[in-house]
């Protein structure tokens, strides 16, 4: 078995840019200060480490970059890098002014295990406002095919390189220089293109007032374009202020997001080491056609990358995973963020189901509400969405239906809720109607025996979902659906005739770890009475609970959480699988990151204290095996669903949304991956 407790196995790569302090043109200073970021990033386990622009003999000297003595002394700087260097883990990308047939270029030389793997000069050379590059340099763009001697090394020198480790930790990367990825077109998109999918920047970059959230949004947008890591260094203490002055702004980027990034203007020598997931760009560029396309496009005319590779291994001890994983994929911990997802989660509910009432010019939605969370937040979705189209919420057809374990509190909360929302109530008793159904299947319930199976479920759900639409042939209406994702992926409803059907469900996309939320930010949002709010906090305080079942003796409610799993593990299991393809045992580490303590990382807001638990890896493994096992048992009833609006980036199982598969296939190859890879403690 693979070391599961190490983020190497789960296709993570940590990555570190670094500011060392620097003396202005003193390249044995630059050593040491490199040498010891360097060591201090291998005992890190880091894989990659980037320094700045022209580190090693600083950036702003001028004139002094035409100095022999200088250059001389670079070079040699260069060959004391290599062997002292030699058996550290990763691979070092570092800045040096370098001759090549007669010219100065701006190079990064990239080494690793004593030698030089290639070295890359700077394409675009900026030569405006404070900028005299073109001075010292010649622009390295077009160079390519070429070779350098370095310290007494031969090596491939171009802006055509690639680096890729054929090792046990595989993966491609490019390297370009500071103002090379402040132009239209940076080198880097087709490397990424060619398929590099981290990106470093060396920089030597002066800060000016703004220039830091600039220097972001580059980043943020070429991780982003490229599908990659964009790793950025900076210049900084140290650095001559003769007319500029240095922030040591250091980041790393994956695709659009900041993953690390230094603390600017510092005083001494620091880097920021952020774990990559290397698996995510992949998976995302496997998925996203029109990257490869593009790609195809640009590159056939294109000259080609040289590909140079190198072995990284994982270090020989586990590195265990630093990057932060939220607990709920689909609820952010941020609560700006939260708000504003809850916003547009709910705003395009109310503007699905609107169009779907006008397109049709039915009068009567039609809900069944049971006092849980899914029917109240479709009934709030379906008040609104008759007020934004002028209609009258009377019109709306809301029904209790209790059954045999329909409880008065969750009776007493949809009639609190129908009446304060002001709209048209109703209560069919749906019990001899079921005795009646159970008796002629011959269910022993008919005779008055205490069986509470799957059939005496459904019958259950199955005449809650008959009366409904039955009502709507009668009334003229829309039976809205309130069956929500988490349920969807678990198979937790009733097929056909069931809770499974409606005419347009509103809650087809919404998970059930964001349903409290939405609740929670409509109670609080002003719109609602402030009777409503409070039957809404109601509402949310009382257990999940499909009420098929009688309580036993004790009392003791059915719970769904009991037998399906956490809803909180398994939003977690449902997104990873099907948003980004990940093995079941990268799930499950990422799964026991993000859990196993409960103290750690933040948590979104509103969460009750007595639910913020940890889960053991043997209970993560458990519940993952049993979502596994039931989201392929149950892709039959995902393959009919009725319409409704895609909400989140995976957070869609329609056919026509956002997940399509076979009904007829099995869990075999994500359980046996499970087995094999997660071990049981
Ligand atoms: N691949 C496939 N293709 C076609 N048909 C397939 C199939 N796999 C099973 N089937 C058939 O489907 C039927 C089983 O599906 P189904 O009838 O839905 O029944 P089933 O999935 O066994 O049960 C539904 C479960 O959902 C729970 N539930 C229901 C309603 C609401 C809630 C809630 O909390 O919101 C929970 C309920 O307590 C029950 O445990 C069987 O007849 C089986 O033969
Ligand atoms: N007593 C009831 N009265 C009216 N409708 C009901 C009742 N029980 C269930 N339903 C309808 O069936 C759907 C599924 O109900 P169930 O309680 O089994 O699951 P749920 O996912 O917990 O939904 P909810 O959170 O709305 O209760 C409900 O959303 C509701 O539309
Ligand atoms: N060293 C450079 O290439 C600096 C130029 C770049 N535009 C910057 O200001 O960061």
């Amino acid at each position: 078995m693979k070391d599961f407790y190490s983020m190497y196995s789960h296709e993570f790569l940590r990555v570190a840019t670094c500011v060392p302090s620097t003396e202005v043109a003193d390249p044995d200073f630059a050593v040491e200060e490199t040498l010891r970021l360097a060591k201090l990033g291998s005992d890190d386990g880091c894989a990659v480490m980037l320094f700045p622009e022209l580190g090693l003999s600083s950036y702003a000297i001028d004139d002094l970059l035409l100095q022999d003595a200088l250059l001389d002394a670079v070079e040699a700087a260069i060959g004391k890098m290599i062997e002292a260097s030699k058996d550290l883990y990763p691979v070092l990308a570092i800045g040096a002014p370098l001759r090549c047939e007669g010219r100065l270029y701006n190079s990064a030389v990239i080494i690793h295990g004593g030698s030089i793997l290639g070295v890359v000069p700077k394409s675009y050379l900026p030569n405006y406002r404070e900028f005299y590059e073109r001075r010292y340099f010649s622009p390295g763009a077009g160079v390519s095919g070429a070779s350098i001697s370095v310290a007494g090394q031969r090596a491939p020198y171009g802006t055509d390189l690639l680096f890729r480790s054929e090792g046990g930790v595989p993966f491609t990367f490019h390297v370009e220089i500071c103002e090379d990825f402040w132009v239209p077109l940076p080198p880097s998109t087709r490397a990424a293109m060619a398929g590099a999918e981290v990106l470093l920047n060396l920089s030597a970059s002066n800060i000016t007032i703004g220039k830091a959230e600039t220097r972001r949004m580059l980043c943020a947008s070429q991780s982003a374009r490229t599908v990659s890591a964009y790793a950025y260094s900076a210049a900084g203490p140290g650095e001559s202020t003769t007319d500029l002055a240095w922030d040591g702004h250091a980041a790393v980027f994956e695709y659009g997001d900041l993953l690390a990034e230094t603390e600017r203007f510092p005083t001494s020598g620091t880097f920021a080491a952020a774990d990559v997931d290397l698996g995510r760009l992949r998976q995302e560029r496997m998925r996203l056609n029109s990257f490869g396309d593009n790609s195809r496009a640009e590159l056939d005319h294109a000259d080609p990358f040289r590909i140079l590779t190198f072995k990284l291994d994982q270090p020989s001890s586990s590195v265990p995973l630093r990057r932060r994983i939220e607990r709920f994929p689909y609820v952010p911990s941020n609560p700006g963020r939260l708000r504003e997802d809850c916003y547009e989660a709910y705003n395009i509910q109310v503007q699905g189901l609107a169009k779907r009432l006008l397109a049709t010019g039915v009068r009567h939605p039609v809900i069944g509400v049971s006092g849980g969370l899914d029917s109240t937040q479709a009934l709030i979705v379906a008040a609104r969405a008759m007020d934004m189209i002028g209609r009258d919420r009377k019109d709306i057809r809301a029904y209790t239906l209790p059954g045999f374990a329909t409880s008065d509190t969750t009776k007493g909360n949809a009639w609190t809720l129908i009446r304060s929302l002001g709209v048209t109530g109703e209560e069919i008793d749906i019990r001899p109607a079921a005795r009646q159904m159970l008796a002629d299947l011959g269910h022993p319930f008919g005779a008055g025996e205490p069986v509470y199976d799957v059939t005496f479920e459904n019958v259950q759900a199955g005449l809650r979902t008959d009366y409904l639409f039955r009502i709507a042939n009668q009334v003229g209406g829309l039976v809205v659906g309130t069956g929500d994702l988490s349920e969807l992926g678990l198979g937790w409803c009733t097929y056909g005739v069931g809770d499974h059907m409606s005419h347009y469900n509103v809650n087809a996309s919404v998970p059930k770890t964001l349903i409290q939320h939405l609740i929670r930010f409509v109670a609080h949002s002003g719109d609602v009475t402030r009777e409503t709010a409070e039957v809404l906090e109601a509402i949310l305080a009382t257990e999940i609970s499909p009420e098929l079942v009688p309580p036993d003796e004790e009392g003791t409610l059915q719970s769904t959480q009991d037998i399906v799993g956490p809803y909180a593990l398994q939003d977690f299991n449902l997104f990873y699988l099907t948003r980004y393809g990940y093995r079941p045992s990268k799930i499950a580490f990422l799964s026991y990151s993000a859990w196993r303590d409960a103290a750690t990382g933040a948590w979104p807001a509103d969460i009750p204290e007595d639910e913020k638990r940890a889960y053991s890896l043997a209970e993560i493994r458990h519940w993952l095996e049993i979502f596994l096992r039931r989201f392929f048992a149950s892709q039959f009833k995902r393959s009919t669903l009725p319409n409704g609006p895609k909400i989140s980036s995976g957070g869609s199982l329609s056919p026509r949304g956002d997940w399509r598969a076979p009904s007829d296939s099995s869990a075999k190859v994500w359980l046996a991956e499970l087995q094999e890879n997660v071990p049981l403690e």
